[in-house]
């Protein structure tokens, strides 16, 4: 899947995805300013499939994810893949999408699932946990979780991303069981692992989607 090659870092360049800016403003009589990237809201979706009893998950390769994985004084310029390896940042999510339609969430959500995981789904099906705005001081983009169940019938093809976009994912069906236990490992790249770690955060505005989701994952 990775296949990564010809890896090299630069400045920002402007893309339609996201937004850099400084936002100055007056708090109590005090000047202040906050770098914010402004960032397309998105729709993430637990899948069931009931037929075999699994969560149906995706894998890929996160460019993000990589940079991280890149030492702090080496981020610029080529970046040697033999010595940062690509697979280290293969992450395993829910699937999920960005909002780059003017759409209702629901079919952003149901197109994601086709796209990324192969299933038809009616957007009827789609049960809405929670919408949020992500806690950044970075980015305030609107995250809204769905939950869906589908069956093996509807599922229609193999899945894999949208290929125009030349998206590269891998789906993957896991047990819940399995999902709740590689979720609690001290630290593993994935939406899954940082949605059900944030439920302990007592303060967190989180709270109450990651219960949610939590929810879903122990009741099904
Ligand atoms: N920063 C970026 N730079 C260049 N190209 C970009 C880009 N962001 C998106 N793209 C392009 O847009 C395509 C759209 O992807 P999707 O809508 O399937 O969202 P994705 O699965 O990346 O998750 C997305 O939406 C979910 C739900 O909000 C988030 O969790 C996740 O971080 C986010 O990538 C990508 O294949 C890529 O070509």
């Amino acid at each position: 899947m990775e296949n990564i090659s010809d890896v090299f870092i630069t400045n920002y360049i402007p893309t339609i995805y996201t937004t850099p800016r400084t936002l100055k403003y007056n708090q109590n009589g005090h000047n202040k300013s906050a770098d914010v990237f402004l960032e397309r809201n998105g729709v993430v979706i637990i899948l069931y499939n009931k037929t075999k009893d699994v969560l149906v998950l995706v894998k890929q390769f996160r460019a993000s994810v990589y940079f991280q994985e890149i030492s702090k004084n080496e981020r610029f310029g080529s970046v040697d893949v033999s010595k940062c390896k690509p697979e280290k940042a293969v992450t395993l999510e829910f699937c999920a999408g960005l909002e780059d339609k003017t759409l209702p969430t629901e079919k952003i959500a149901q197109e994601e699932i086709f796209e990324e995981c192969g299933y038809q789904v009616s957007t009827e099906s789609l049960q809405k946990i929670i919408s949020f705005c992500n806690l950044s001081e970075t980015t305030g983009a609107q995250s809204t979780f769905y939950y869906c169940e589908v069956t093996e019938d509807q599922r229609i093809n193999q899945g894999g991303g949208n290929l125009e976009e030349n998206e590269n994912i891998e789906v993957v069906e896991m047990k819940v069981e399995d999902v709740l236990n590689y979720a609690k490992q001290n630290y593993v790249y994935n939406s899954i692992n940082a949605t059900l770690n944030e439920a302990t955060n007592e303060d967190s505005a989180h709270e109450q989607y990651t219960h949610a989701e939590a929810w879903h994952l122990q009741t099904l």
